[in-house]
C-alpha cells in the first residue's frame, strides 16, 4: 500500500485517481511514500526516509527544499501550467483595478446607505473622485514569459495594450505561444523605461528575490502601476511603500501582502488567490496525483524540478530505478554489479539534469537485497528502487 501524506487541502479531482486498493492518503501518515503539498512551507520539516517523492499541486516550489530533496533521492514534481489561466484572469482584474478606482468607489458607495432618494444625486456628485485611466493603448511590461506570462501577454494585447515581454530563458514552447504582437524586450531596463504597467511572473529564487527595489523602481515611469502575482519576496517591501508614498508608483497590486503594506491606500491586496478557482485546483491536483502514480508505480519522471525527465513503457521485467550523481563511470559501476550477479538489462534509459542523473533499467534475473545493497554502497548512488 502506498501512503500519501497531504500537507494542504488537495482537490478530490486529484485524489480520486489513486486506486483505493493500492493507496491510502491522509494529513497524518507515519511513513509516507509521497507528499502532496500546495503552499505549506516544507523548509523546516524533517522528512521521513520513506518519502520518495513530493508533488507540488501548483507552479512555485520555493516552499520546498528542492536541492536537499535531490541530494536525498526525493523527486520533487510541480504541475506546470495547470493553474496559469486562473492567475491570468486575476492579473487582468489586477490591471483594471489598478487603473479604475473600483475598490475605493465600492467602499464609498456603502457610506450612502440610508440616503434614500438622494442616493443617485450623491452618486453623480461624488463619482469624480474615482476617475481612472483606461488600459487600452497603454504599455504593459510582462517579466517572465512562462505559462502565466504568455497568457497575460496575449490577453492584454487583445485588450488593446502594447505589450513588452522579457524572459532571458524563454522556452521554445512559450515562444510558440506568444502572439506576434508582443514586443520582445531584451533587458529589464527596456521594460522599466517604457511601461505604464508592469507585472512579474518569475519564480522566486536567488536571482529574482528583491528584483523590484528602489534601484529598479527609479528606472520606471512616474506613476507606474505594478502587479505582483508571483511571490512577495520579489518586491522589496520598504522600497515599494516608499515609492507609493512618493507617488512614483501609483498602485501596487499584490497577491502576497505584508503586514506593513496592509491599509496603504496605494496597495490593492488579495490573499494569495491567484490559483483559487475550482478549475485550477482540480487541474493541479489531478496532474500532481498522476505524476506521483507514474513515479511510484512505474518509476517514470515527468515535470520534476530537481530530477531529469525519464520514461519507459512498463514491461514484464523487474524495473530498477537508480537516482545517482551525474558523474563519469556510474553507469559502468551499475552494469558491472548487475552482470556480476547474472542480471541482464533488457531496456534502459538514462538522463541527467545538472548534477543529478537517473537510470531506469528493466532487468531479467533476480534483484536480491544484496544486489541493491552493493549498488547503494557505490559512491555517487543516492537511491535505488526495485519495482
Ligand atoms: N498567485 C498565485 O496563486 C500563483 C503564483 N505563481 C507564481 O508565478 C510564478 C510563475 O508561474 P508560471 O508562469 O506557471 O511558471 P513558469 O515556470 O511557466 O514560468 C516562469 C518563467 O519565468 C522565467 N524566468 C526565470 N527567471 C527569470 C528572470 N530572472 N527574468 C525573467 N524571466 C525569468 C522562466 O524562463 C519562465 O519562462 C511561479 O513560480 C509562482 O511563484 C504561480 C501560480 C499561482
Ligand atoms: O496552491 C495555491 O493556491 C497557490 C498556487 C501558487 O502559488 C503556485 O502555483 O505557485
Amino acid at each position: 500500500m502506498y501512503q500519501i501524506k497531504l500537507l494542504n487541502k488537495i482537490s478530490p479531482a486529484g485524489l480520486e485517481n489513486f486506486d483505493r486498493d493500492l493507496y491510502s492518503w491522509a494529513e497524518e501518515m507515519e511513513e509516507p511514500d509521497a507528499i502532496m503539498v500546495r503552499s505549506a512551507s516544507m523548509h523546516d520539516m524533517e522528512l521521513p526516509k520513506s518519502v520518495k517523492a513530493i508533488a507540488r499541486a501548483g507552479a512555485g516550489v520555493n516552499n520546498i527544499p528542492c536541492d536537499e530533496c535531490a541530494a536525498n533521492g526525493v523527486v520533487v514534481f510541480n504541475t506546470p501550467g495547470a493553474n496559469a489561466n486562473a492567475v491570468k484572469e486575476l492579473v487582468l482584474l489586477g490591471l483594471l483595478i489598478s487603473s479604475r478606482k473600483v475598490a475605493p468607489s465600492m467602499e464609498w458607495i456603502k457610506t450612502l446607505k440610508g440616503e434614500g432618494d438622494q442616493v443617485s444625486k450623491l452618486v453623480e456628485k461624488g463619482k469624480g473622485k474615482f476617475v481612472g485611466p483606461e488600459i487600452s493603448g497603454k504599455a504593459l511590461g510582462v517579466i517572465g514569459l512562462g505559462a502565466i506570462g504568455v497568457l497575460v501577454c496575449n490577453a492584454a494585447s487583445a485588450l488593446g495594450m502594447k505589450v513588452y515581454g522579457y524572459d532571458p530563458y524563454l522556452s521554445v514552447d512559450a515562444a510558440w505561444g506568444l502572439s506576434h504582437k508582443i514586443q520582445h524586450a531584451t533587458s529589464l531596463k527596456e521594460i522599466y523605461e517604457n511601461c505604464d504597467y508592469i507585472t512579474v511572473h518569475v519564480p522566486c529564487n536567488k536571482e529574482t528575490k528583491g528584483m523590484i527595489n528602489s534601484e529598479s523602481i527609479a528606472m520606471m515611469k512616474n506613476g507606474v502601476r505594478l502587479l505582483n502575482f508571483a511571490r512577495g519576496e520579489l518586491v522589496d517591501s520598504a522600497d515599494i511603500l516608499e515609492a507609493l508614498d512618493e507617488k512614483k508608483v501609483s498602485c501596487y497590486v499584490t497577491d502576497f501582502v505584508t503586514d506593513e503594506q496592509i491599509g496603504h491606500p496605494g496597495v490593492v491586496a488579495f490573499p494569495h488567490l491567484g490559483a483559487s478557482t475550482p478549475e485550477s485546483e482540480d487541474n493541479c491536483a489531478r496532474m500532481a496525483a498522476l505524476e506521483l502514480i507514474d513515479y511510484l508505480e512505474n518509476g517514470n519522471i515527468k515535470n520534476s524540478v530537481n530530477m531529469p525527465a525519464a520514461s519507459m513503457p512498463k514491461s514484464k521485467y523487474t524495473r530498477l530505478c537508480v537516482i545517482h550523481k551525474n558523474v563519469p563511470s556510474i553507469i559502468s559501476k551499475i552494469t558491472t554489479v548487475l552482470s556480476d550477479n547474472q542480471i541482464n538489462i533488457e531496456n534502459m534509459v538514462n538522463s541527467s539534469k545538472q548534477e543529478m542523473a537517473y537510470t531506469m533499467m528493466d532487468v531479467s534475473g533476480t534483484v536480491s537485497d544484496s544486489v541493491t545493497d552493493i549498488l547503494t554502497a557505490e559512491d555517487g548512488i543516492i537511491r535505488i528502487r526495485v519495482i
